[in-house]
């Protein structure tokens, strides 16, 4: 099998998060949900969650479903990078994604979400595409949607095409030639413990040289921005007028028409560049002439993180072979 799914902007002002479509249960639910490479929990709003934390999100009711079936004595708790978080309990179903279907894909059911799940009401849950071992469903963790349609798919890879405030897609079980100019360049995965980690060969700021040093970190497309050593992120922001790292906006800020540089960074021998309007992420309040850096330091994290500032300037292969790589290309 091979199937696409479009990647949607949840925000039209700045890529704060990609949706894409899934269905769920028969007859089938639609449901908008986020692909996240950087966790492995299949986990949605659903008839479970309290209606006190759910604000316009699409839910998913498995009592509406022939094929549910709970995953009775399973519950699963996560807390992501951002703070936030949700728990529940567990059902098997019918899941599937771009006309790609799993009959018993285990789908988390929140009876619990966090506040900044229930007021971003674009999100109706996420999609873990990291590696299975990060699952938190107790005491049997339970597979990605990706491990288990693995042996359907043409080939055992799913890609990315985030785009700059556009629709972008994700294909599963193909690499689409017409997606990227160019060669393709992989590199190992560390799979351990559980996300798409791999190294960087080096960065550049603008025109300047490039430093040839490895840069260890996550491919993330649940994070909106890239979080990179405190060196890196202050050589880069010494080239913007009016950069301060802030206190109050929690990182790095500029006046809106400061002048941004690209920055570079690399890939085995391949070069890759986040354009300057990728680096502005958003007005810190809507309207204001401050304006948050799409770079930050990843010092409070302790990984550092490719997020989708970064993976909207690439094509992206996340390889499902043996030992799993991931590819980068140029589009
Ligand atoms: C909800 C969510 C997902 C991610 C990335 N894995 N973050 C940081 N927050």
């Amino acid at each position: 099998d091979t199937g696409s799914a479009a990647a949607t902007p949840i925000d039209p002002r700045f890529d704060i998060a990609y949706v894409t479509p899934v269905t769920i249960g028969t007859p089938p639910q639609t449901l908008q949900l986020d692909l996240d490479t950087g966790s492995s929990d299949l986990w949605v709003f659903s008839s479970h969650t309290p209606a006190s934390q759910v604000r316009g999100q699409q839910i998913y009711s498995p009592d509406k479903s022939t094929t549910s079936k709970l995953l009775d004595g399973h519950t699963w708790s996560i807390r992501y990078g951002d703070g936030s978080g949700s728990r529940g309990n567990v059902y098997t179903d019918n899941f599937a994604i771009g006309g790609i279907m799993v009959e018993t894909q285990a789908v988390e059911t929140a009876e619990e979400v966090s506040s900044s799940f229930t007021t971003e009401d674009n999100i109706d849950g996420l999609v873990g595409l990291g590696f299975s071992t990060l699952n938190t469903v107790s005491p049997e963790g339970q597979l990605t949607f990706f491990d288990n349609a693995k042996p359907k798919l043409d080939a055992p890879v799913f890609t990315a095409d985030l785009k700059y405030m556009k629709e972008g897609t994700y294909d599963f079980g193909f690499i689409d030639e017409s997606k990227y100019t160019g060669e393709i360049t992989y590199v190992p995965v560390d799979t351990d413990p559980g996300y798409w980690t791999f190294t960087s060969s080096g960065y550049g700021v603008g025109s300047g040289t490039f430093s040839s040093s490895p840069i260890t970190g996550i491919a993330d497309t649940g994070t909106s921005l890239v979080y990179l050593p405190t060196a890196i992120v202050t050589a880069y922001y010494r080239q913007v007028e009016g950069a301060t790292n802030s206190r109050s906006y929690g990182g790095y800020v500029f006046p809106c028409n400061s002048t941004l540089p690209p920055f570079v960074f690399g890939i085995g021998e391949a070069k890759f560049t986040i354009p300057p309007s990728y680096m502005s992420y958003a007005a810190v309040t809507d309207g204001s002439p401050t304006c948050f850096g799409g770079l930050q330091s990843s010092s409070g994290i302790g990984i550092n993180i490719w997020g989708d500032v970064a993976l909207k300037a690439a094509f992206v292969v996340f390889n499902g072979e043996e030992p799993p790589t991931i590819g980068w290309a140029n589009k």
